[in-house]
């Protein structure tokens, strides 16, 4: 209760109190504000026109906020000149006398480019001429959708001593309300003109113990890229266009930027331009107290990462989780977390389908630690190996060498000896080891102590003493990205090494969306793209089993398509026709064209020898089991089954069907048409098909044999539907038959009949592979299953007795099985 009444108290001072919106804003001279927009092809004077049209557009629009809210015009340069220049401006916006204070912009020390500085100072300032004042709300004049629901929402927030921050869509900031308690050093270390701005001044709050709101995104116009989104927002939105009018006349009157931007930058309110100070990584500031560390991982702080910032579709959950176990301490004070004992988490493992997006995963957060590109280093696994002995684990030692010694420099300077320079912690450097399985293969998996693989378990023994030898002050991290995970060395996956291992899939519906968007914006910018959001979301639906690598190579068959089809010295632009041409151009890996492929050849195999019979009809039939067929009683019941299973209608998992047959050559044509037929109705996105004649197979030792058919497996389980066809399933487990023993004169032993048996370790396989689930509850996977044998089917059902749970459906061509 008596917290209650503080609480109350407090609110009811605070609603006494005046809040204060505070514009950060340049004038728009030509040549001096929005560089990156003008060096994109606009030019400085349109450049300008278009800075001033926004600034004109914030200053009307905040002009009407709530009547009690005091309006600071914080301005730049800060003489005599310019504030009759944004003298004017006001009365250029309609704003009346005393709608704004205009306060010139100071800095508190002697780098009056500093937006730290000019913050902290306008902070201050504010609070001593206006006091008591409430919430301070910082916003800029480049986001000029940013409205007054969010000012309201800031007011709120700060009566319950929270900040409010809304996001830019590059990943800075467009608002920033400040509640009345916040010390003005939330604006110190905050990592301005960056993808992580955002996040980096959530981690300055939550150091100072302030709570953070996350709002509304906001565009906020500083390039090419973001004025183009601030067209798409205002096209979109008929009540933004009539508040932000005079850009929009701009636009409509064919203002537009051309040339591709230099992504990924953001900038927080609109002086960020001017902040020349150097990136700073994410570990300065004062702290005393440990609960920070579950505050700086919040998650009000987490939706901040967003992998859009980074060119990044669909990633942001993975994003965001790898943010909450590795940013979370790193934001903390290193003598903080030296006296906490505090271990960061200091190496991750990214593992998934290739091209997925694991390694520009892995480079965002090298940009998210404050790593500068210089300290991140990728290696390619095999970059490391040398003929000669002991060169390849002095590769791996050189790769550590820099941080070491930073790290040893700063230990000396700190012990009173060495160079006293060093005495700033040393910086973080990350390793990225792109396909780390060729550097790390289980060392149990290397054969037989052949040069190579003793190099590489030499190589793998050399990573993890220097990931074990890393100090306490962690200025180095590891990141490795694999396809396979189950060819990793444990040793490497414990606590302490690459302790943070998250999959990377194949991309759903809104993340194949988002990365398409990616991919063609450059296009939408120079207006060369015929297709608008929704029909760019149509496309994503088409491309089932597209990973990012594959839609952004259907975006560059799109484009060569377009080009040669267009007229000499015609416009072009690229249609949805041409985008799902480009998407037919590419295979994907996880798709169903070899599938379809193996499939035409074995309907061929089926096709009863007919004279004058086409080769796929099937015999009779259309191998859909619908229509033709008839011949093989059931099948289209079987087929209208394994149909309603791959829709989910039976629920998530595997569906095994078994198809026997034997005995006469009609009868083996059959099953494999029976086969091709239930294959068919699974229509599935993902499709593939074992035959225990493949050439991968042949030749092969069972091990690998097995290896083959569960990575098939695997791979499979990673489409939200999929079918896999194991023909001649009992030749697959290795089937054969055991002579029996004859009745023999004189001798004791009994006679025994002529049984059928298997290879262990590819039954194993067989059974497992029919037996696994996929780890997406809501995946599908039908597996198809012929058997060449009548004794090997009933073997295999008198093996699997009590577990006939892995056929969920048989048929039986032409016999009846005896199980
Ligand atoms: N999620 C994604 N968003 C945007 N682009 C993507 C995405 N995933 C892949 N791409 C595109 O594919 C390219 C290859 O991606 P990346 O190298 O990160 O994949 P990977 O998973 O590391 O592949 P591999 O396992 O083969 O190394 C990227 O440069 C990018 O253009």
């Amino acid at each position: 209760l008596p917290s209650t009444f503080a609480l109350a108290a407090r609110r009811a001072r605070l609603r006494a109190s005046t809040p204060v919106l505070v514009l950060v804003a340049k004038y728009p001279t030509p040549g001096a504000s929005k560089t990156r927009l003008a060096a994109s092809g606009l030019g400085d004077a349109r450049t300008a026109e278009v800075a001033r049209a926004m600034l004109l557009d914030v200053l009307a629009r905040h002009a009407r906020a709530g009547p009690r809210v005091q309006r600071v015009l914080l301005f730049s340069p800060p003489d005599g000149a310019h504030a009759d220049k944004f003298a004017r401006l006001l009365r250029e916006a309609g704003c009346a006398e005393g709608d704004w204070t205009l306060v010139p912009m100071r800095s508190t020390d002697a780098r009056s480019s500093n937006l730290t500085a000019v913050l902290m100072d306008a902070l201050t300032r504010v609070r001593a001429r206006f006091a008591p004042v409430s919430t301070t709300i910082f916003i800029g004049a480049d986001a000029p959708t940013v409205g007054e629901d969010a000012v309201r929402a800031a007011i709120v927030a700060g009566l319950d001593g929270r900040a409010h921050l809304c996001p830019a869509e590059d990943g800075g900031y467009t608002l920033l309300g400040v509640p009345a308690d916040a010390p003005a050093s939330i604006f110190a270390g905050v990592r301005w003109s960056a993808a992580t701005t955002a996040i980096s001044q959530a981690a300055r709050l939550a150091e100072a113990g302030v709570r953070v709101d996350i709002g509304a995104t906001f565009v906020d116009v500083d390039d090419a890229a973001s004025f183009e989104d601030l067209r798409e927002k205002l096209a979109a939105d008929d009540g933004q266009r009539a508040l932000c009018s005079r850009v929009w006349a701009l636009i409509e009157h064919g203002v537009a930027a051309h040339a591709e931007p230099n992504a990924g930058a953001a900038d927080a309110p609109a002086a960020a331009e001017a902040d020349a100070t150097a990136a700073e990584p994410l570990r300065t500031g004062a702290c005393s107290d440990a609960a920070v560390v579950a505050r700086a991982a919040q998650a009000g702080e987490l939706q901040l990462v967003r992998g859009e910032a980074f060119g990044i579709g669909g990633l942001d959950e993975a994003l965001q989780t790898i943010a909450r176990r590795v940013l979370a301490t790193r934001a903390l004070n290193p003598a903080l977390v030296e006296r906490l004992r505090l271990r960061h988490t200091r190496g991750l493992l990214l593992h998934g389908p290739p091209g997925t997006g694991k390694t520009l995963a892995a480079r965002a957060l090298g940009r998210l630690l404050g790593c500068a590109d210089e300290r991140v280093r990728l290696v390619a696994g095999p970059e490391l190996y040398n003929q000669y002995v002991g060169r390849s684990e002095s590769n791996v030692r050189e790769l550590f060498a820099d941080a070491e010694r930073e790290q040893r420099e700063y230990a000396e300077a700190a012990a009173g000896v060495g160079d006293a320079g060093a005495r700033a912690p040393p910086r973080l450097h990350m390793l990225i080891f792109d396909e780390i399985d060729a550097l790390t293969a289980r060392r149990a998996d290397t054969d037989g102590g052949s040069g190579a693989s003793v190099t590489g378990s030499l190589v793998l023994s050399q990573l993890l003493a220097k990931l074990d030898g890393l100090s306490p002050l962690n200025n180095i991290f590891v990141a490795g990205t694999t396809n396979r995970l189950d060819a990793i060395d444990e040793a490497l996956l414990r606590p302490g090494r690459l302790e943070l291992q998250l999959e990377i899939g194949l991309p759903a519906v809104g993340a194949r969306a988002q990365i398409l968007h990616i991919h063609t914006a450059p296009l939408r910018r120079e207006g060369r793209l015929a297709l608008d959001a929704a029909g760019l979301d149509a496309l994503a639906a088409l491309a089932v089993n597209y990973t990012g690598a594959e839609l952004e190579a259907a975006v560059r068959a799109a484009v060569s398509r377009t080009v040669v089809g267009a007229r000499r010295g015609a416009p072009w632009s690229v249609s949805a026709r041409e985008l799902e041409a480009g998407l037919r151009d590419v295979r994907p890996a996880f798709g169903d064209a070899d599938g379809r492929e193996a499939l035409a050849r074995m309907c061929a195999r089926g096709a009863p020898p007919r004279a004058g019979a086409a080769p796929n009809d099937g015999g009779g039939g259309d191998g859909d089991g619908r229509a033709g067929d008839a011949e093989i009683a059931g099948l289209p019941e079987l087929c209208a089954r394994v149909r309603s299973a791959a829709r989910g209608e039976l629920g998530g998992g595997t569906f095994a069907v078994l198809v026997c047959g034997a005995g006469t050559d009609a009868l083996a044509r059959a099953r494999t048409r029976a086969a091709v037929a239930a294959a068919r109705a699974a229509d599935a996105p993902l499709l593939r098909v074992l035959a225990s004649e493949e050439p991968r197979l042949l030749g092969k030792r069972p091990f690998e044999r097995a290896e083959v058919l569960a990575r098939t497996v695997r791979e499979a389980h990673r489409s939200p539907v999929s079918c896999v066809v194991l023909e001649h399933v009992d030749r697959l487990a290795g089937a054969h038959l055991v002579r029996g023993l004859p009745p023999c004169a004189g001798d004791s032993a009994t006679p025994t009949a002529a049984r059928v048996d298997f290879d262990r370790e590819l039954l194993g396989a067989v059974v497992g592979a029919l037996t696994a689930q996929p780890r997406e509850p809501t995946h599908v996977c039908v597996l198809v299953c012929t058997c060449a044998s009548d004794a090997a089917c009933d073997a295999l059902f008198s093996r699997t007795a009590g577990e006939d749970a892995f056929f969920h459906a048989v048929l039986a061509v032409g016999h009846k099985v005896s199980s």
